[in-house]
C-alpha cells in the first residue's frame, strides 16, 4: 500500500498568490556553502594532480574500481561494439531521432556575411565552430541516450572538429544504450568520468583528458556548480536546473493525460518541478485524482511523490489570459498549451523554454525525437536564454577591409574620437591613412 499524494493546491485570486508562487518557484541551485567547498576543493585537486585526482574521485563517488585513467577511456570502436549490442528497435530509434534532431538543428546553422560599401570597404563576420567541445552526460541516477543525441549533434552541425563527451558510470555499470547514441552522433571520444571532476578535467586538461573550448549539458548539483567555477576558463551552455514542466490546460484534454505528462518531468528528480493551470476547477480535482489513482503504477513512484509533495501545484486562474500572465511569470523550461486552439495564445508566449501546443504534443515527444534540443534553461532563465542549439557551437569574428578611400574617410573620424579620449596613438595611426 503507497501512501496518498499531497499536492498542493493554489488559486491566483489569493491576495497572496505571488509569494506563494515564488516561494515554491525558489530553487538554490549553486548556493549550498558544503557542496561548493567540496567543489573547489575537487576543482583545485585535478588542476593539481591531473589524472590522478581524477580517478581518486571516480573511485570514491562513482564506486568504480580503475587504478588507472586507462580504464576510463572508451575509444571510437567501443562505441561502435555497443551498436551491435543494442536490439534493433532500439537502433531504429535511435538513428531515427538523430535524424530528425539533425534536420532540426541545420536550420539553426549560421553562415558568414560581408557587405560592400559604395567606396569598395568591406565589412561582415566570419562564423568558425569550436575547435574542441566537452559534453557532460549524466549518469547518476538514469542514463540518458537521448541526452548524447542533443548535445552531440547540434555540436557536429555545427563542424566542431572534436567532440569529447564525459559521463559516469556509477560502480562501473556501461549503459550500451549511451554509448550507442555516441556512436550514431559521432562523438570522437569518451571518458567514463563524471562528476565536479569530469567538468575540471575537460576545462584544465590533465594528461588524458583534452582540454575543451566549451563544456555543455546538463548535471547534479555537483556539475552545475563545477561549471559555474570554470565559467571563463572555458565557456558553458548554461546552468540548468532540476527539470520543469507547466501545462496550461482548458479542462478538455483527459485528466489521465495531463497527469502523466506531469509525471513525465516529476520522475527526473526529486527536485524536479511540475505544475499545472487551470480556469476549470472541477477539472483540478479530476487531475488531482488521476494522480492518485496513477502514482502507484509507477517505477518511480517515491521521486515523483516527493517531487510533486514539494513543488508541485495545481493552480486555478480566472480565465486562459490569466493561465498565460502565470506561465510567463513563471517562464518555465517546458510549456505545454493542452487547449483547443494553442495558436491563439502563442504569440502571448514570452518565456519559455520550449513550447508543445495541443493536446496531442507530449513533453515527452520533445525530449526523444520531434527534433527541437531538449537542454533547455530552467528556473525561470527562459527571460534571459534559448535552447541549446548550433549556435552554442560557433562563434564569430568581425571583419573589417577598408578600401584607400574608406580608409581616408574613417581615419578623420576616428582621429577626432581618438583625440577626445587623449589617446594620441590612436589617433595618428588613424592619421596616417588620411589621403592628403
Ligand atoms: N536539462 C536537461 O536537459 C536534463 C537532461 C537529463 C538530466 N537532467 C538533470 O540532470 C541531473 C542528473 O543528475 P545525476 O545525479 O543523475 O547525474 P550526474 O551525472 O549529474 O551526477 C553524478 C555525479 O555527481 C557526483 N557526485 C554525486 N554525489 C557526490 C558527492 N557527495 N560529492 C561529490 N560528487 C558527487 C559524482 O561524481 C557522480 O559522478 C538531474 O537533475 C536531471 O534532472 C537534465
Ligand atoms: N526532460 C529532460 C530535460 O529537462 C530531458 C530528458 C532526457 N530524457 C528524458 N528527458
Ligand atoms: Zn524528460
Amino acid at each position: 500500500m503507497t501512501a496518498p499524494i499531497a499536492i498542493r493546491r493554489l488559486n491566483a485570486a489569493d491576495p497572496d498568490f505571488a509569494r506563494q508562487l515564488d516561494h515554491l518557484l525558489s530553487w538554490e541551485s549553486v548556493s549550498d556553502g558544503a557542496v561548493n567547498q567540496r567543489v573547489l576543493e575537487i576543482i583545485d585537486a585535478v588542476r593539481q594532480q591531473g589524472d590522478t585526482a581524477v580517478v581518486e574521485f571516480t573511485r570514491r563517488f562513482d564506486g568504480v574500481e580503475a587504478t588507472d585513467i586507462s580504464e576510463l577511456i572508451l575509444p571510437r570502436e567501443r562505441l561502435e561494439l555497443a551498436l551491435t549490442r543494442i536490439s534493433s528497435e532500439q537502433r531504429v530509434a535511435l538513428e531515427e531521432s538523430a535524424e530528425r534532431v539533425r534536420l532540426y538543428h541545420e536550420r539553426q546553422k549560421q553562415d558568414s556575411w560581408t557587405y560592400t560599401e559604395p567606396d569598395g570597404t568591406v565589412l561582415g563576420q566570419q562564423v568558425t565552430p569550436l575547435d574542441r567541445a566537452g559534453l557532460y552526460v549524466p549518469g547518476g541516477k538514469a542514463a540518458y541516450p537521448s541526452s548524447v543525441l542533443m548535445n552531440a549533434i547540434p555540436a557536429k552541425v555545427a563542424g566542431v572538429a572534436e567532440v569529447v563527451m564525459v559521463v559516469p558510470t556509477p560502480r562501473g555499470e556501461i549503459n550500451e544504450l549511451v554509448l550507442a547514441a555516441a556512436c550514431v552522433a559521432g562523438v570522437d571520444r569518451v571518458f567514463t568520468i563524471g562528476g565536479a571532476q569530469a567538468v575540471a578535467a575537460l576545462a584544465y586538461g590533465t594528461a588524458s583528458v583534452p582540454r575543451v573550448d566549451k563544456i555543455v549539458g546538463p548535471g547534479n548539483i555537483y556539475v552545475a556548480t563545477a561549471k559555474r567555477h570554470v565559467f571563463g576558463q572555458v565557456g558553458i551552455d548554461m546552468i540548468a536546473g532540476p527539470s520543469e514542466i507547466l501545462v496550461v490546460c482548458d479542462g478538455q484534454t483527459d485528466p489521465d493525460w495531463i497527469a502523466m505528462d506531469l509525471f513525465s518531468q516529476a520522475e527526473h528528480d526529486e527536485d524536479a518541478q511540475a505544475i499545472l493551470v487551470s480556469p476549470d476547477a472541477a477539472f483540478l480535482y479530476r487531475v488531482a485524482e488521476s494522480i492518485a489513482k496513477l502514482l502507484p503504477t509507477m517505477e518511480r513512484v517515491e521521486i515523483i511523490r516527493t517531487s510533486l509533495a514539494n513543488r508541485g501545484v495545481l493552480i486555478q486562474v480566472k480565465d486562459m489570459s490569466q493561465a498565460i500572465e502565470v506561465a510567463n511569470r513563471i517562464a518555465p523550461e517546458h510549456l505545454e498549451l493542452s487547449v483547443a486552439e494553442p495558436e491563439q495564445w502563442l504569440p502571448q508566449i514570452r518565456h519559455a523554454g520550449a513550447i508543445f501546443m495541443g493536446r496531442y504534443t507530449a513533453e515527452a515527444l520533445g525530449d526523444y525525437c520531434a527534433g527541437p534540443n531538449h537542454v533547455l534553461p530552467t528556473s525561470g532563465t527562459a527571460r534571459f536564454s534559448s535552447p541549446l542549439g548550433v549556435y552554442d557551437f560557433q562563434k564569430r569574428s568581425s571583419i573589417i577591409h577598408c578600401s584607400a578611400a574608406g580608409a581616408s574617410v574613417l581615419g578623420k573620424v576616428a582621429s577626432v574620437l581618438a583625440r577626445g579620449e587623449s589617446l594620441t596613438a590612436h589617433a595618428r595611426s588613424a592619421e596616417y591613412r588620411i589621403k592628403q
